[in-house]
């Protein structure tokens, strides 16, 4: 697997994660959770997963990372490469050499032995035996992307949810997997607290890393996203653009909250207004109705 400390490229050209007809039904549950999904991540991607709730999406997460169905057992149909290479003879732990996950409840994600911010970040690059000057400069490097240095002396328990899922966040980008799979990240934070976790994921992403977002904050999938992927009833029902899927009939027919930008474009469009394009932020479609001759802030 991927050596250390490598140099990475934004190489869209090279598929990060690849699922190739997967089918897959937990043990005892009537039929599949997961059919015939077929979907290729490049490197370097951000890539949300989106669609109601049971349509899949955790599931697909863990068939990524290998925990279905290593460890779910069940019955699982095709092929999960990372980097172009088939995980099915790989243990769950190589598997996370390459791909990092963090998921929605911060509280649970931390190693729960560490006092403060700073130790929490160490903890794994100690366990694989990294250098201490190393760890020292990785540590203090992440402090710095995560916006979390004032931080760095606090007990991680007792931060806010916000500030946790950032520690637990910058935990995970320390260990530099190049796949960051992150199952919806926000869904317990307020506003300020999901756009600073947003940041540090896009932050991530410029590093070169692949993402792989679970989230129901369609604003922020909207805005951040490379390409959207729309789940339901265990099968791929759109993907594309943000644009594209949100503008798919199969979004509403899923339920799926639609972006402010296009709901409002949508509802102009009713009243006869026609925007031009299909603007994924209030201020861009501000902007095309304006002609695109007055600059609003974002
Ligand atoms: N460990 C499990 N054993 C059996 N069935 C499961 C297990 N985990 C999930 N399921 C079932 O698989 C289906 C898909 O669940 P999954 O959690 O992947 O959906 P989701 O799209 O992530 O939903 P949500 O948005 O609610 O998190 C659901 O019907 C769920 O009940």
């Amino acid at each position: 697997m991927r050596p250390r400390g490598h140099h990475r490229s934004k190489d869209c050209a090279v598929d990060s994660v690849t699922l190739t007809d997967v089918t897959y039904t937990y043990p005892g549950s009537e039929g599949p959770v997961l059919r015939d999904i077929n979907l290729s991540i490049r490197a370097g991607e951000f890539c949300s997963i989106i669609g109601p709730n049971g349509a899949g999406k955790t599931t697909l997460c863990a068939a990524i990372r290998g925990f279905v169905p290593k460890f779910y057992k069940g019955d699982f149909e095709g092929t999960v490469r990372i980097k172009g290479e088939d995980i099915a003879d790989a243990s769950i732990g190589e598997i996370a050499r390459d791909v990092g996950f963090v998921f929605q409840n911060p509280f649970t994600q931390m190693s729960g032995i560490t006092a403060s911010v700073y130790d929490e970040l160490a903890f794994g690059l100690r366990n694989l035996g990294v250098p201490p000057a190393q760890i020292r400069e990785r540590v203090e490097g992440m402090l710095e992307l995560a916006g979390i240095t004032a931080f760095r002396d606090r007990d991680p328990f007792q931060l806010s949810g916000g500030q946790q899922q950032r520690v637990a966040l910058a935990a995970m980008l320390i260990m530099e997997q190049d796949v960051i799979v992150i199952d919806e990240p926000t869904s317990q934070l307020d506003p300020q607290s999901t756009d600073d976790v947003f940041a540090l994921i896009e932050a991530a992403q410029k590093q070169g890393r692949t993402i792989v977002l679970v989230e129901h904050k369609m604003g922020h999938v909207a805005r951040y996203s490379d390409r959207v992927v729309l789940m339901g009833e265990g099968r791929i029902q759109a993907i594309g653009t943000p644009a594209d899927v949100f503008t798919d009939p199969a979004a509403a027919s899923h339920g799926i909250t639609l972006p402010e930008s296009i709901e409002l474009a949508q509802r102009l469009a009713g009243h006869g207004v026609t925007v031009p394009g299909s603007p994924l932020t209030v201020p861009a479609l501000i902007g095309a109705l304006s002609g695109g001759s007055h600059h609003v802030a974002d």
